[in-house]
């Protein structure tokens, strides 16, 4: 562990200084790809324009053989796509297969200046952020980067979500944590098959209304993730950084995948992986705040002027902890209006609509 005093120091001669902030930049999704696919690769540019996060995976659901087919992949779409100010991510095999150095060694040296974030998968702890942080501030020293590579683990074994808060601590390039609910899912030995969403036996059940106790019961699916994904967004609000909801792996179900992602959202996560390009749109919209939102919420910071006291709007008493919720969703609405300009005239004009109704 280092000390408070020496965390923003380099850990390698020559290596960039450590940010000091995570930037707030819009990753509503993190949109997966197979590099080793050279349709996939073949659609780079157009992604890229489509997506908040264009992330290249070379972990699961990339076959053995194709490991070095997707590395050589992602440096080729590294080199030659224009990202305009999309992000990209990558996440490298896991820190015990014989793929992981060669992965770290080759996106850093050849294209480091073109990489935004490194996805860790199945991080158990502290130890696992400490290992690549020493290794990257070795390689951006060699390759003369000028700012550091941000890390991003994935919370998917037992051991993770018990040591979450100081992974999320664990170094100034933790950007995030996304949940991993299929790994998890068998890390916990839980007796699901799926990659997250819920499941119709986790459910509870109204009291019986009689004797009988199998008449007149209706029951409620519940939300398995929701313990994991409220840990996890507390580890990383405690310490700036961002919490995201993971993968859905029912593609077909849209509905099922819209209401996981928002309750995520409604938790505090910022944004959550896309698995096919059906899930980009969900995302961007679930991840969005509606204009009837943003227009509400700048209305409360107008009328609350230096945020303390009280006023009543509509009925609703609103005080100074109101207007920090309302900033939450203001401040995100700037960003994504930076983004999207579209959405921004849509806030703009609900917000006039709003203020015009008084
Ligand atoms: C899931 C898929 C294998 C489905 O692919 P496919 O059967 O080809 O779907 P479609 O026929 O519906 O595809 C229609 C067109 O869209 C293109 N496509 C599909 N997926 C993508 C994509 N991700 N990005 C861009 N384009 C995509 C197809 O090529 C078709 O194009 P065209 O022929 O021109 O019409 C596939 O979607 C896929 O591989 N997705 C990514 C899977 C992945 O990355 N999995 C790993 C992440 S989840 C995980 O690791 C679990 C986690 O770690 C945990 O533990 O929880
Ligand atoms: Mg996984």
């Amino acid at each position: 562990m280092r000390s408070p005093k020496d965390f923003f120091t380099p850990l390698a001669l020559g290596a960039p200084d450590p940010v000091r902030e995570i930037p707030l930049r819009p990753s509503r999704m993190i949109h997966f790809f197979d590099p080793s696919n050279e349709k996939m690769r073949a659609k780079a540019g157009d992604m890229a324009r489509d997506v908040d996060v264009l992330l290249g995976n070379l972990e699961d659901a990339v076959p053995a053989d194709h490991k070095e087919a997707a590395r050589n992949g992602l440096v080729e779409v590294a080199k030659s796509t224009d990202f305009g100010d999309t992000q990209l991510w990558t996440r490298v095999n896991s820190l015990d297969s014989p793929w992981v150095l060669d992965d770290l060694i080759t996106l850093v040296t050849e294209v480091g200046e073109q990489l935004d974030v490194i996805m860790v998968p199945k991080v158990e702890g502290a130890e696992d952020i400490h290992y690549v942080d020493r290794l990257l501030a070795q390689l951006e020293a060699r390759a003369g980067l000028r700012s550091p590579l941000l890390v991003h683990a994935i919370l998917e074994t037992a051991s993770g979500v018990a040591n979450v808060e100081e992974i999320a601590a664990a170094s100034p390039r933790m950007q995030g944590i996304s949940l991993g609910p299929a790994d998890l899912a068998a890390s916990r030995r839980m007796k699901t098959t799926r990659v997250g969403g819920g499941h119709p036996g986790y459910l509870v059940r109204t009291d019986p209304a009689g004797e009988d106790v199998t008449q007149g019961r209706t029951t409620y699916q519940q939300d398995l993730w929701h313990y994991t994904v409220a840990r996890m967004v507390d580890a990383c609000a405690m310490h700036g950084i961002l919490p995201y909801y993971g993968p859905f792996g029912d593609i077909r179900d849209v509905v099922g995948c819209e209401d996981q992602f928002r309750n995520a959202y409604l938790l505090g996560c910022v944004g959550a992986w896309s698995l096919h390009p059906k899930q980009i749109a969900i995302a961007k919209k679930v991840f969005s705040p509606e204009p009837s939102e943003v227009a509400w919420a700048r209305k409360v910071i107008a009328a609350m002027g230096d945020g303390t006291g009280t006023v009543m709007i509509d009925g609703k008493m609103q005080d100074d902890a109101t207007v920090k919720q309302c900033r939450v969703v203001a401040e995100l609405a700037e960003q994504l209006a930076s983004r999207d300009p579209e959405l921004g005239q849509a806030y703009d004009e609900a917000t006039k609509e709003a203020m015009a109704d008084d």
